[in-house]
């Protein structure tokens, strides 16, 4: 029979707030079973095992072999969560790396092992990076519900997604916040704890096997790192899920709720096993932890041979240390428990040839889904966020107005030429060159793009897809932002045609101009380099234009560069636009007429064409739709370099 979704004592009505307090409860299970179910395989919960891995570097210099690991085993079972913990430089994050399949296989040796069996240990994790790179202007629940979206297959409900996002946001303590923005230089936002628990819930959403955690208290004060690493503590037990996390400096609080404890010291162990064993494993040694110290301390104090003066003192310590650990009953515990699991895996003969193999392998969701979730949330992050385009219009609309009223209706007498040509000039060189505005804008997606993209929540070709569709109506916004009012006021040639035409060359110079500023911050990922560079580029371009120096006086060195020069293309295509048609007058003198262009013709009809200029100054062979096609050319190209960079850039899970 059905088990009811809520039941009622005779006599008594329910309360609206009952009924949708219940109805919630109620999503939520299903959502959850759901969920228990699409991911339910014979890869149930998985046991992580490693035998003597090292990893061992070459010295550039010296070109001699260096240890960074050195010999390390392991077991973390599922459900248990183990620290590691050692001095700075101790070999934490390079440990972590390794055993997380982040370092090139050719620098590690050992065995690591997948409940006995080796695996691809890429597909059953997730490794969580220690910044919390989210989007500033978007809610908890919006960049969590954003890994939801991309994480879980088609088959999921937008309801089951919901109620899924909902689960982890109590899981993780985040219900009080869920609605705030996250928070940026502008709005304050969530607390740093927060921001943590939110950044590490959107990466954990699938509940994967084993969870690498990079140091994830880092920053923040002890009542916060005991509330994420409680927060994943109560995750990995519910769900019987092996986490590992390298950690600095725990409390003695945030200490208690690990279960294991791996030591290092200069990349060897000095003590592994239960959290609890360590106090009296260094008291056997002689080195008793004092009563109401926080072990997690004096531990680190007792292993950090950096301030020992004698160094071959601090040396001894170590191995003395590391040895004693090997000649310990723990050590021959944890080979036995792993000799018991490999052995196991092949007596019981586990159906899988490799534990990972029947893990899926492609992103959950396809090229199209994929494009259409981040167009979403690109969409939410350009609207709200003022670094990425509204600065840029403010900027644009008080540049159109300074520029209506100094260039202030034109005219067509000869003398003012030389004004109209350099306002179309300017018109492009400004508003291609402020561009740089969306730099930091575009820094900041790229490090969740960056996160995202390593946890495989999707593939490059639809970011750089929906970045491109994106930017398309916020250029088209900012066009006509700045037409709307230079054109009329500078006066320039009217009619629908050449409006049209004035619009589409602005706005795909802008275009251009955008594609290179994210070519080039997607290869040199640093504000002041990446602003440095398309600054230069953009003037460089000004400069071998044809504006300044006509195309035929350029040095055949940068003639290249003129035809490469998108800038070209959109001033060029601006003044054929605006001079052809046009009748300009000359300047009447005692003399007679005096005609700047146009010959014998101009003088007697004391006037001349458009089309005079434009042959005069070597633009007679611009044609507009070519000019055009250079342009959307000049895009493509860039975006495709846009593409190439983010890549080829190494992604290394
Ligand atoms: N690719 C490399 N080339 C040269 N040295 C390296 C390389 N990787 C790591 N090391 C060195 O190995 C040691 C261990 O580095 P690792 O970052 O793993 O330590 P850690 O314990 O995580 O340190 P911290 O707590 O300061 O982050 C350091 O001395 C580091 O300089």
């Amino acid at each position: 029979m059905t088990k009811p979704i809520i039941t009622k004592k005779p006599g008594r009505t329910l309360s609206r707030q009952e009924v949708e307090s219940a109805l919630k409860d109620f999503t939520l299970k299903v959502a959850n079973e759901t969920y228990e179910k699409s991911t339910s395989s014979s890869t149930d919960s998985i046991s992580l095992s490693w035998k003597d891995v090292s990893y061992t570097i070459t010295d550039p210099k010296s070109k001699k072999k260096k240890h960074i690991v050195k010999n390390v085993s392991g077991i973390v079972e599922p459900g248990e969560v183990l620290a590691i913990m050692g001095p700075s430089g101790a070999g934490k994050s390079s440990f972590l790396d390794l055993l997380a399949g982040r370092k090139d296989p050719k620098s590690v040796t050992g065995e690591i092992y997948l409940n006995g069996k080796p695996g691809e240990i890429k597909y059953v994790s997730t490794y969580v990076m220690q910044d919390d790179a989210l989007m500033g202007v978007l809610t908890v629940r919006e960049n969590i519900q954003f890994a939801a979206d991309l994480c879980f297959p088609a088959e999921f409900s937008d309801e089951d997604r919901k109620a899924r996002v909902q689960t982890i946001i109590e899981e993780f303590g985040l219900d009080r916040v869920a609605d705030n923005k996250i928070g940026t230089v502008f709005v304050r936002g969530i607390s740093g704890g927060e921001k943590r628990r939110c950044a590490i819930a959107s990466q954990v959403l699938t509940l994967p096997k084993i969870i690498f955690l990079d140091e994830p208290t880092t920053g923040l004060d002890s009542a916060a790192a005991y509330n994420v690493m409680n927060a994943i503590v109560d995750m990995a037990r519910r769900h019987k899920l092996a986490v590992i996390a390298s950690i600095h400096q725990p409390s003695t609080e945030t200490y208690a709720l690990f279960d294991k404890l791996l030591l290092l010291g200069r990349g060897k162990t000095l003590y592994f096993g239960k959290r609890e064993n360590a106090i009296s494993h260094f008291e056997e040694l002689g080195f008793a932890c004092p009563p109401y110290a926080n072990p997690g301390d004096y531990f680190l104090r007792l292993v950090n041979s950096d301030f020992m003066k004698d160094i071959s003192e601090a040396e001894q310590l170590i191995t003395s240390f590391n040895v004693s650990f090997l000649k310990s009953s723990y050590k021959l515990e944890i080979d036995a428990q792993i000799d018991d699991l490999i052995s196991k895996s092949d007596n019981e003969n586990f159906d899988n040839e490799s534990i990972t193999e029947d893990t899926p392998r492609g992103y959950p969701r396809n090229f199209f889904a994929q494009t259409m979730i981040i167009m979403k949330r690109s969409l939410k992050n350009s609207t709200r966020n003022i670094l990425m385009y509204w600065i840029r219009v403010a900027m644009y609309v008080s540049l159109a107005i300074l520029m209506g009223s100094t260039w202030w209706q034109v005219g067509y007498g000869q003398q003012h030429i030389g004004d109209r040509l350099s306002s179309h000039f300017f018109s492009v060189a400004f508003l291609c060159f402020m561009s740089v505005a969306g730099i930091p804008g575009f820094l900041e997606e790229r490090l969740v793009f960056q996160r995202e993209r390593s946890n495989r929540f999707y593939s490059v070709g639809p970011y750089v897809l929906a970045n491109t569709l994106i930017s398309i109506p916020f250029l088209m916004i900012v066009t006509l932002s700045f037409s709307v009012f230079a054109y009329p006021m500078i006066g320039l040639h009217g009619g629908m045609e050449k409006i049209t035409n004035f619009l589409v060359f602005l706005f795909l110079s802008l275009l251009v101009a955008e594609s290179m500023v994210v070519f080039i911050s997607a290869v040199i990922p640093i504000f002041v380099a990446a602003l440095a560079i398309v600054a230069f580029a953009n003037g460089f371009f000004m400069v071998v234009e044809g504006y300044f120096v006509t195309k035929k006086n350029i040095p055949k060195a940068w003639k290249w560069a003129h035809y490469v020069d998108y800038q070209k293309y959109a001033f060029e295509g601006i003044v054929k636009n605006d001079l052809s048609g046009l009748t300009f007058l000359c300047e009447k003198t005692d003399q007679g007429c005096f005609c700047l262009h146009g010959g014998e013709t101009a003088i007697k009809n004391c006037n001349f064409s458009g089309q005079n200029i434009l042959d005069d100054l070597g633009y007679g062979e611009v044609v507009i739709y070519k000019w055009v096609f250079a342009l959307v050319g000049l895009v493509l190209a860039f975006r495709v370099g846009f593409y190439l960079a983010l890549l080829l850039r190494k992604n290394r899970h």
